[in-house]
């Protein structure tokens, strides 16, 4: 459906994006992810038609972009800034596409309706812009979007202004919504819960790059290296110096997953893989409890070690230990993740 070749995008001497290759499938949907200033928006653009490419090509359908302009490229948009139109009044703006491809009234109305509810604004048509909140702008920009029911959906931060249980309803009801209507949807977000529930596939950005592309799970579960790990909030990364199968670190030695050639290399502990023992009774290092935060399913526990740098750990809420207490620690061998070489 989507090909990106070799695209690459300069602002002065800075590449916004660096020889970006990138495919998304029909029916796929595929959200793009990475710190502020790594190249989503202008991702985003340069397929949308709204920014040129200095050097590569995207393709649509197979179809080289270059000089096809927005409003042909069949492409859906709802950007950040999502201006709707301020003097039409809602069902105005959810119609604009329909109109625009002769779709007859009792059509538009029948389909304006349906996406009214679908965004939770029902019976909200006759409403003027300029009365609604910004999060329920962001609704309709989003209703706007879907109407035509475009080949290529692209979404910068749809659901950025609503609040969390909003955005956890609408995520849901998108995949549904996109798994029914067979729409091929790129999204940017900055909320990495948002992209996990929503993407077949993430791609990580970093520096105008793509760091890391996968299904969610796999990203979550083998980031590529130290960058992702962190960006995705993973703190217990440490260098390690691995002999017959055993690694050395600061926090002692680290089992591994088996078979890794020895050499230097980065780990990744997960938190989960951090089990609490008796002070003494594990074979990691003693720690001392800094502190404790409630996570809803869980308590993240940071854990000041004898010797290294601090450890985050996870316990269930009943059996977090309270803040300055002393602890041992056992590693799991399964949440040791091998980042590369070090
Ligand atoms: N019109 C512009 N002129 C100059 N530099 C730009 C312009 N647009 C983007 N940039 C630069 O290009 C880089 C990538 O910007 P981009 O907006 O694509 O990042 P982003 O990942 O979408 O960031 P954010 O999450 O903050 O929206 C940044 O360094 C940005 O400052």
């Amino acid at each position: 459906m989507l090909g990106l070749d070799d695209v690459t995008v300069r602002f002065g001497d800075r590449a916004a994006l660096d020889a970006v290759d990138l495919t998304v499938a029909e029916h796929e949907t595929v959200c793009v992810l990475g710190p502020s200033g790594s190249g989503k928006s202008t991702l985003l653009r340069v397929v949308a038609g709204l920014r040129r490419a200095d050097r590569g090509r995207v393709l649509l359908g197979g179809e080289d972009q270059s000089g096809v302009p927005v409003h042909r490229r069949g492409v859906g948009l709802m950007f950040q800034d999502h201006q709707l139109f301020p003097q039409r009044d809602v069902a105005g703006n959810v119609a604009f596409g329909l109109r625009m491809r002769g779709t007859d009234r009792a059509g538009q109305r029948r389909r304006v309706a349906e996406l009214l509810e679908l965004v939770g604004l029902p019976g909200a048509g006759g409403r003027a812009v300029s009365s609604l909140s910004g999060g329920e702008q962001q609704r309709v920009a989003l209703a706007r979007a879907l109407a035509p029911e475009p080949k290529l959906l692209m979404l910068d931060e749809p659901l950025g202004q609503l609040d969390r249980g909003l955005r956890e309803r609408l995520v849901v009801e998108l995949r549904a919504l996109f798994g029914r209507l067979g729409t091929t949807v790129l999204a940017v977000t900055h909320d990495q819960g948002e992209a996990f529930a929503l993407a077949d596939r993430v791609v990580i950005m970093r520096e105008g790059r793509i760091a890391q592309t996968g299904a969610p799970l796999e990203v979550w579960q083998r980031p590529a290296d130290a960058f992702v790990a962190r960006f995705l909030g993973f703190d217990n990364i440490v260098d390690a110096v691995v002999r017959d199968g055993a690694a050395a670190t600061v926090w002692g030695r680290l089992p591994l997953p088996g078979g890794l050639p020895d050499g230097r290399y980065e780990l990744l502990v997960r938190p989960a893989g951090v089990r609490l023992t008796d002070p003494g009774a594990g074979r990691g290092p003693r720690c001392t409890v800094e502190s404790r935060t409630f996570r809803g399913t869980h308590v993240a526990l940071r854990l000041r070690p004898e010797s290294g740098p601090a450890l985050e750990a996870e316990t269930g809420l009943r059996d977090a230990p309270e803040q300055g207490a002393r602890v041992g620690v056992e590693f799991a061998p399964d949440d040791v993740v091998v980042l590369g070489r070090g």
